[in-house]
């Protein structure tokens, strides 16, 4: 392919054009270390390196021109300085690849909690309507009926395109992360539908502020074919806003909620804890039965539902569909115990993720909540102290314990815990740096009713050696469920 055509198709003014005149280009890169000969090298000053430092790794290997942000002279290949690399590179993937998304039914979810939750459940509804159903999140990338590890929540653009490109399936499901969209690394995608789940404290040591946040969020809606359709959870004032801005700029918006005014409205006499519920849409009611409790997954699903009745499946076949759906790894998954407790694992590492998980469990019933959790090192430190707050007042005892650290020492993190273990002023509450054995002392304390809540991991791998044999909250618990007299005390 002409690089001068490739740049040219998507936007791209160019200075240099006669030194590109006859650059051809056989594909594209950012990772100079991947770089084959003949091969575009975009280089990207990044958060922890500057791809331009790698500018003559990539041509030593063969690269055949470079894209990049600074002034640059002299180099031995052709040079295109452009304003953005990340948005270059995104555009250039997705003309590469000969734009993949205007060839599926492409659904992007946003949100703080509940994209994951959301897109397995959507899956699952619409493979059980026929379709056939591309998924990218956190958990895996699945195309084809195959799945693939993830290493982001959001690819990096060349991945992403290049897997939409190799997908048949006829619906594409994404969990957008506000970090993908303000790297630009979903530049050249289009939806068909939008989904917006909720706003809440979280990653605001990258956006700074919830404003700031809520913004990058709303750049998926800019991205919808026309005629896309965006469905909003006006549970949460942010929802509320953005179906009103959404609105104002003619975007077809259905809203999920408790008004009236609502397209799907939440209609259930109580705030229901487990999985039967029910909704109404235009005035006619329907009613819901899953396997995972909590109001918070009902949310989930109603949006699910909604994504579903946009693309055109009939209410009756959809809700078929909840009824065999099993759940998700490590959202809400529950464990039996020996005397009779109950044990959780879930993902939460929000406070209002927290809120939801910690009355979910109190509505199903618990006698008494053990309640696990700690702070990922060098992560979003203000949400802590609500955090904190939350687990302490809802849960009878909060066992405070190490998340993934992140590089950050372990003594600094035991102090930060023993700081917020005495903010909380509870007696029960304890601090048990590591993570399997604060899980198995919950496990000891547990009594039958009572139920054990292991917060922060869902089904991640532990990054760092603790002292069980178990490599995951999944696998502590699968210890202490089979294998408890191997269990070091
Ligand atoms: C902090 C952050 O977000 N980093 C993301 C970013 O990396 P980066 O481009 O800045 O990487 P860098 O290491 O500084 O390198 C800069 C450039 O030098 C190049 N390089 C580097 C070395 C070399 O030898 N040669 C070379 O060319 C690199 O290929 C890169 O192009 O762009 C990469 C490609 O898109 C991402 O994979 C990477 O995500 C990292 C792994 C990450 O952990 N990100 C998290 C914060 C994230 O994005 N999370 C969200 C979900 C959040 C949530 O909701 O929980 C997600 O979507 O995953
Ligand atoms: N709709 C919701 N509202 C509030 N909290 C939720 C909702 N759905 C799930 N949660 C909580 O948030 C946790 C993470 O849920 P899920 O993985 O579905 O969200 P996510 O948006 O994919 O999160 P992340 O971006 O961190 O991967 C769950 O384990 C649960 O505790």
């Amino acid at each position: 392919m002409k690089l001068l055509t490739l740049l040219e198709q998507t936007g791209h003014s160019i200075l240099n054009q006669e030194e590109l005149g006859s650059a051809e280009i056989t594909g594209i890169d950012a990772n100079s270390a991947k770089i084959k000969p003949g091969c575009l090298f975009v280089a990207i000053s990044g958060f922890e390196r500057d791809g331009h430092d790698y500018i003559q790794d990539a041509i030593n290997k063969g690269a055949a021109a470079v894209v990049g942000e600074k002034d640059l002279t002299d180099l031995p290949v052709p040079y295109v300085r452009v304003a953005n690399s990340r948005d270059t590179l995104a555009n250039l993937a997705a003309h590469f690849y000969d734009y993949p998304s205007r060839k599926h039914i492409m659904i992007g979810i946003t949100g703080t909690n509940g994209k994951t939750t959301t897109s397995f459940m959507l899956r699952h509804i619409l493979q059980q309507a026929g379709y056939s159903c591309a998924l990218f999140g956190t958990v895996h990338n699945v195309i084809n009926g195959q799945a693939y590890v993830s290493k982001n929540t959001t690819p990096d653009p060349l991945e992403l395109q290049r897997l939409l490109a190799e997908s048949r399936d006829d619906a594409v499901i994404m969990e957008v992360s506000s970090h993908g969209l303000s790297q630009k690394r979903l530049e050249g995608i289009e939806f068909d539908v939008g989904l917006f789940t909720n706003l809440a404290h979280e990653h605001l040591d990258y956006h700074n502020t919830i404003e700031e946040y809520f913004e990058v969020k709303q750049q998926l809606f800019s991205k919808l074919k026309q005629g896309g359709k965006a469905i909003i959870s006006t549970h949460d004032e942010w929802g509320q806003k953005l179906a009103g801005l959404l609105k104002e700029r003619n975007i077809q918006v259905s809203t999920f909620g408790r008004s009236p005014m609502d397209d799907l409205v939440f209609t259930s006499e109580n705030d229901v804890h487990c999985s039967n519920f029910e909704v109404t849409e235009n005035g006619e009611k329907f009613r819901f039965s899953m396997s995972i409790p909590g109001l918070h997954n009902i949310y989930n699903a109603s949006m699910a539902y909604l994504t579903g009745r946009k693309i055109g499946i009939d209410s009756a076949k959809l809700i078929e569909g909840f009824r065999t759906f099993k759940g998700i790894p490590g959202r809400f998954e529950m464990y039996s115990h020996q005397k009779d407790a109950t044990a959780v694992i879930d993902y939460a590492h929000t406070a209002d993720a927290f809120e939801y998980i910690l009355k979910t469990a109190r509505d199903c019933g618990a006698k008494r909540i053990f309640h696990v959790f700690g702070f990922r090192g060098d992560r979003d430190e203000s949400k802590r102290t609500e955090m904190m707050e939350i687990s302490s007042r809802m849960s009878d005892c909060s066992i405070l314990t190490f998340d993934d650290l992140n590089g950050v020492e372990q003594n600094e993190m035991i102090d930060e815990l023993k700081a917020y273990l005495q903010s909380s002023g509870k007696e029960a509450d304890m601090l048990m740096p590591d993570r399997t054995l604060a899980i198995q002392k919950a496990w000891e304390l547990a009594e039958a009713g009572d139920w054990i809540l292991v917060t922060g991991k869902g089904s991640e791998k532990y990054k760092d050696q603790y002292e069980l044999p178990a490599g995951s909250d999944q696998e502590t618990f699968r210890l202490l469920l089979n294998e408890k007299e191997t269990v070091a005390t």
